[in-house]
C-alpha cells in the first residue's frame, strides 16, 4: 500500500471519526442542551397560562371586592326592592365587566337577584338566568363556608371554578359589608365568567401562546398541583400541562401544545454543522492529501526514480538533485554522500583490482613457470639423460602399479631385457663418445618398439634396458623382442672388435606372467635376467624366453 493510499485512508477514517464524535456530541450534549432549554420554555409558558387565568381571578375578585363594600344601599338584600333592582342591575351593567355570572346572595345563600348570561353571542347577549341560575347558585353554595367573617375584610373570599352545561366558570364570592369595610354582614356578591373557547382564545392572543383547558375534580387525582406533565407529542410539538389550583383546591388543567422550535432550530445548525464539518474536513482532507503528494510523496519517488537509475547504470557519479530542506531533503543528502563514498570506494577498488590482476597474472606467469619446472624436474627425475628412456626409479614405480593393476585384471604382464653385447669393447674401439651415442641409437630403437602407452621402456643399468610390458602375453613378448633383436642388426652399427659380428648385436631375455599375490614381483625381473644370460652363454645376439616358474624347473627354451 502506497504511502499517499495509506494517508488518504488515515483522513477518512479521521473524518468519520470526526463525523461520529460530531453526531455523538449532538445527539448526548446538544440535544439534551436545547431539550432542557425547550422544557424550562414550555414550563414558562404553561406557568405564564396559569398566570393569565390567576390573574383573571384577580380581576373578578378586585371587581367583587368593589361591588362588596358599597355601603347601605344594600339594603335591597334584605329587603328585595325591586326598584333598588329594575334601576341597578340589569345585563348591561355586568356586560361591561364581562362577567357572564352576576350573583347577590343572601345570608343563606338564596338568590336575591342573578343573572346568567352570555355575551359571546354576535346577536348581543343571550339570557341564560332561568336555566343556570339554580344550577350556580347550588354549585358555589359550599364555597361560603371558606369564608371566615373574623379574618380580614380583604382576606373575606372564595374563588374558584364550577361546571355550568360542562363549560367551566371562573368565579370569585365575597361577603357584602358596609362601606368601610365592616359588618354586619348583609350577604354575598357572586361574579363570574364562563371559560368559554372565546374567551380561552383571547387569553391565548393575549399570551401568544395557545392553551386548552380542562375540569379536574377537587381532589386532583394523584397529581401534585406543583407538577408540571410534559409529553414530546412528535419530533415538531410538545405539551406542557400543569393543574391550575385556587386557594389550594384543583380547579382547572391547562394544556398548552408548543413547537419544539428550539429543538427544531439546534437541529437544524448541528445538522448544518456536521454538514459544514464533513465537508470543510473532506476540502482540508483533499487539501492536504494534494500538499502531501507535492511535498512528501514527489520527492521520495524522485529520489527512487534516481536510486532506480544509479543501480541500473552502475553510475556512481550521478548526485540525487533533491535540495528540500526537510527530511527528504537531508535523506537525500545523506544519500548523495554515500554516493561519494562509494565512487571514492570504487576508484580505490578499481585500482587494487588492477594491482591485483597485474599481481594475479604474475603468480600465474611463475605458476606457469614453477610448472614448467616442475614438469621438467619430473621429467628428468623419471628419465635417463643420456637415452631419454624412463630411469630405474620411473621403471620401478611403472612396473608395481602395473602388476597391483594386473593382479585385479588378471591380464599377463611381461618383461624383456636387453644387453649390448660386448659394449666395452665397443667403447675401448671407437670412444666413449661414440659409446654414448650408441647407447642413445639402441634406445631411439627400443622406445619406438613400444606400441601400447602402458608399455615403458627404461635404461636398467650402464648398457641394459628393461622393457615393461602391461597386458602383453610371452608370445607377443617374443615377437617384440625378436623384432628388436632384427631392427638392431638392420641399424648395422660398426662393432669391428664384437666377436659375434662385425656390427652391433643385442642379447635379449624375456618373461612373462599373470601377477597373483602369492608370487614376488621381482621373480619376473629376476627370470629375464636368467633367460639373458642364458643366451649370453650360449653365445649372444639372440633372444630366450624363461616362463616365472618358482615351483617347476624352468623349461626355459633358446630362439631365434
Ligand atoms: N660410453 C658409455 N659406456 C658405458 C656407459 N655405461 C656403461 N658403459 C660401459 O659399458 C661397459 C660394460 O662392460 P661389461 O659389463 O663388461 O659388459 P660387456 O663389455 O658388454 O660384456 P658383455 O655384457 O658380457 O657382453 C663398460 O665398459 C662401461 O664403461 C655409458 O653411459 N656410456
Amino acid at each position: 500500500m502506497s504511502i499517499s493510499a495509506k494517508t488518504t485512508a488515515l483522513i477518512l477514517l479521521m473524518g468519520i471519526l470526526l463525523s461520529f464524535s460530531a453526531f455523538f456530541i449532538q445527539r448526548s450534549v446538544i440535544y439534551p442542551a436545547f431539550h432542557d432549554i425547550e422544557v424550562d420554555y414550555a414550563k414558562d409558558n404553561i406557568d405564564r397560562v396559569i398566570g393569565r387565568l390567576e390573574a383573571q381571578r384577580e380581576i373578578i375578585d378586585a371587581t367583587v371586592y368593589d361591588w362588596t363594600a358599597w355601603d347601605d344601599t344594600y339594603s335591597f338584600i334584605r329587603t328585595g326592592n325591586p326598584d333598588y333592582i329594575a334601576s341597578n342591575l340589569y345585563p348591561d351593567t355586568f356586560l361591561n365587566f364581562g362577567f357572564d355570572v352576576a350573583l347577590f346572595l343572601n345570608l343563606a345563600g338564596e338568590p336575591v337577584w342573578g343573572g346568567v348570561f352570555d355575551f359571546s353571542s354576535e346577536d348581543g347577549y343571550v339570557n341564560l338566568t332561568e336555566t343556570h341560575l339554580d344550577g350556580i347558585v347550588s354549585a358555589i353554595g359550599g364555597y361560603r363556608e371558606r369564608i371566615d367573617f373574623g379574618d380580614s375584610i380583604e382576606n373575606q373570599s372564595a374563588s374558584g371554578v364550577v361546571l355550568v352545561d360542562e363549560i367551566p366558570v371562573l368565579f370569585a364570592m365575597r361577603p357584602i359589608v358596609r362601606s368601610d369595610g365592616t359588618g354586619p354582614h348583609a350577604g354575598y356578591v357572586v361574579f363570574g365568567q364562563f371559560l368559554r373557547d372565546g374567551l380561552i382564545d383571547r387569553f391565548s392572543e393575549q399570551l401568544v401562546q395557545d392553551f386548552s383547558i380542562e375540569p379536574v375534580s377537587e381532589s386532583g387525582g394523584s397529581e401534585d398541583p406543583g407538577d408540571y406533565t410534559l409529553d414530546v407529542i412528535d419530533q415538531a410539538s410538545l405539551s406542557a400541562s400543569k393543574i391550575y389550583s385556587i386557594n389550594g383546591t384543583p380547579s382547572l388543567r391547562a394544556t398548552a401544545i408548543m413547537p419544539r422550535n428550539i429543538t427544531e432550530l439546534g437541529r437544524e445548525i448541528t445538522q448544518f454543522g456536521i454538514v459544514l464539518l464533513v465537508l470543510l474536513c473532506g476540502f482540508f482532507a483533499a487539501a492536504l492529501l494534494l500538499l502531501f503528494r507535492r511535498i512528501v510523496v514527489k520527492p521520495i519517488m524522485s529520489l527512487r526514480a534516481d536510486i532506480s537509475n544509479i543501480s541500473n547504470g552502475m553510475d556512481y557519479s550521478f548526485r540525487s538533485s533533491i535540495r528540500n530542506n526537510d527530511e527528504i531533503g537531508a535523506l537525500s543528502r545523506e544519500f548523495n554522500s554515500m554516493l561519494a563514498t562509494i565512487e571514492a570506494n570504487n576508484m580505490e577498488l578499481l585500482w587494487l583490482n588492477t594491482e591485483l590482476t597485474l599481481k594475479h597474472q604474475k603468480v600465474l606467469e611463475v605458476q606457469g613457470d614453477l610448472q614448467e619446472a616442475n614438469a621438467e624436474l619430473k621429467r628428468l627425475s623419471e628419465h635417463d639423460p643420456l637415452t631419454g628412456l624412463s630411469n630405474r626409479l620411473a621403471l620401478e614405480k611403472k612396473l608395481k602399479q602395473a602388476w597391483e593393476i594386473l593382479c585385479r585384471t588378471g591380464d599377463p604382464l611381461s618383461v624383456i631385457l636387453v644387453d649390448i653385447d660386448f659394449f666395452k669393447l665397443y667403447n675401448d674401439r671407437y670412444g666413449h663418445q661414440k659409446g654414448d651415442r650408441c647407447l642413445k641409437q639402441v634406445a631411439d630403437i627400443l622406445a619406438s618398439a613400444m606400441q601400447r602407452k602402458s608399455d615403458m621402456a627404461a635404461r636398467y643399468g650402464g648398457e641394459e634396458f628393461l622393457l615393461v610390458l602391461p597386458g602383453t602375453d610371452a608370445k607377443d613378448a617374443i615377437g617384440v623382442a625378436a623384432s628388436i633383436r632384427e631392427q638392431i642388426i638392420a641399424a648395422n652399427i660398426e662393432h669391428d672388435r664384437s666377436p659375434v659380428a662385425p656390427f652391433l648385436t643385442i642379447s635379449i631375455g624375456i618373461s612373462s606372467i599373470v601377477p597373483n599375490g602369492e608370487i614376488e614381483m621381482d621373480s619376473l625381473v629376476w627370470t629375464a635376467d636368467k633367460a639373458l644370460y642364458a643366451v649370453k652363454g650360449s653365445g649372444r645376439n639372440n633372444f630366450r624366453y624363461e616362463p616365472v616358474c618358482v615351483a617347476v624347473e624352468s623349461s626355459s627354451q633358446l630362439l631365434g
